[in-house]
């Protein structure tokens, strides 16, 4: 089908983009084989719920990341092709937006930048860790352009976009070691059968708000309370859900928030920082994770109020955040007693970040 082949430089309604943007385009099947070996095994960079992720160089040596996505084939290639366009229009310097896709006979694959810091889960649990890379500076700034970006998609992008998966392994890196948001808006690309996956995948996902898992819906709402462990995670460097002991596993939330209660913030920090101005700064992007991470949706902010949070610089705002209702120890108050669903016990599974078989393909 060579429905978008004369796309390159242009929108969906022909109007000329800026020249310094990069464009997307349609790619062959034959110049990916080429770009990834034919897919060998060893450009494999990882694999997640939608299928294969391999490394690729093209022939201007630019390098690529190709999403080999499995159960797609049945999907139509003007659907396919219609759908990947409206996400390939979504730019934000945080965003990793989709630089082209391929859809030939059974074959369906998405294109993107290669990011050479691969992903924060790498950085703080995987083959990365022991490096310490992310320093104070670097976190906060990951904290707040990984904000602005989800703010993008929910505020500003046309139409607007809820992410749906927002969570450490979807936060990439580049050189600069700075945070793009990628897999946005795969909901709506995905066939039947694979929703039902996708669906199974998240219920043992530590990252989705409860309503989400309830009704196996996404929602800004939810993307926000994503977010919120997103922020405890980056900050703490714990995984969103670990295990306590053989038949007990504990949510972040559960563990962070008796020590807010007790004002503990050096001990929630990650202990790789380390001093004072460090626990300080870090302890708003702690209680700004709390606020988000509220079992009930209506009292999360928005993602623009996370920004304006999250930049926001004064020891005022601080002090005002502290004194939220949501922050005070329950034994000393019967009232207003937590907002904050503990996560029930599960001891059927770490529901973390499935990002196990990605460190099982990095290390
Ligand atoms: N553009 C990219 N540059 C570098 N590495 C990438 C890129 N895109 C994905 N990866 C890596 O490929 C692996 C698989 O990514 P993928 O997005 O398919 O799954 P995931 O995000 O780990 O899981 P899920 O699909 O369930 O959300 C991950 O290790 C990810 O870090």
């Amino acid at each position: 089908m060579q429905l978008f082949h004369s796309c390159c430089g242009k929108g969906f309604d022909g109007k000329k983009k800026e020249k310094t943007e990069p464009s997307w385009r349609v790619f062959s099947l034959k110049e990916l084989h080429a770009a990834t070996n034919s897919f060998n095994y060893d450009n494999k960079l990882g694999e997640g719920r939608f299928g294969s992720v391999y490394w690729g160089q093209l022939w201007d040596g630019s390098q690529i990341a190709v999403k080999r996505l499995k159960a797609w084939s049945n999907r139509e290639e003007i659907d396919f092709a219609v759908e990947v366009e409206i996400l390939a229009r979504i730019r934000h310097k945080n965003l990793l937006s989709v630089r082209g896709y391929c859809a030939e006979g059974q074959e369906r694959l998405l294109v993107y930048e290669y990011m050479p810091n691969l992903s924060l889960v790498s950085h703080l649990h995987g083959q990365h860790s022991a490096e310490c890379l992310l320093d104070l500076t670097k976190r906060m700034k990951i904290a707040i352009t990984c904000a602005q970006a989800i703010a993008y998609l929910h505020h500003h992008a046309t139409p607007h976009i809820v992410h749906g998966d927002v969570r450490a392994s979807n936060v990439l890196l580049d050189s600069e070691l700075e945070a793009r948001v990628t897999d946005f808006g795969y909901g709506k690309l995905m066939p039947d059968d694979a929703e039902d996956a996708a669906a199974k995948a998240k219920s043992i996902n530590a990252y989705l708000s409860p309503e989400c898992v309830a009704s196996g819906k996404e929602s800004e709402t939810g993307d926000v309370y994503s977010f919120g462990i997103l922020l405890l995670v980056l900050v703490s460097g714990k995984r969103p859900m670990e295990r306590i002991n053989p038949t007990t596993t504990r949510g972040i939330t559960e563990w962070v928030l008796p020590l807010v209660y007790e004002r503990k913030f050096g001990e929630i920090v990650d202990q790789r920082l380390s001093g004072e101005h460090v626990e300080e700064k870090l302890k708003k992007v702690v209680l700004v994770g709390l606020m988000c991470a509220q079992t009930e949706p209506e009292k999360r902010p928005t993602m623009s109020e996370v920004v304006e949070m999250l930049i926001n610089e004064s020891k005022e705002k601080i002090t005002e955040l502290e004194a939220n209702p949501l922050f005070k120890n329950p034994n000393s108050s019967s009232e207003n007693d937590r907002e904050l669903q503990v996560p029930e016990e599960n001891s059927d599974v770490i529901a973390e970040e499935n990002d196990d078989h990605q460190q099982q393909q990095q290390e």
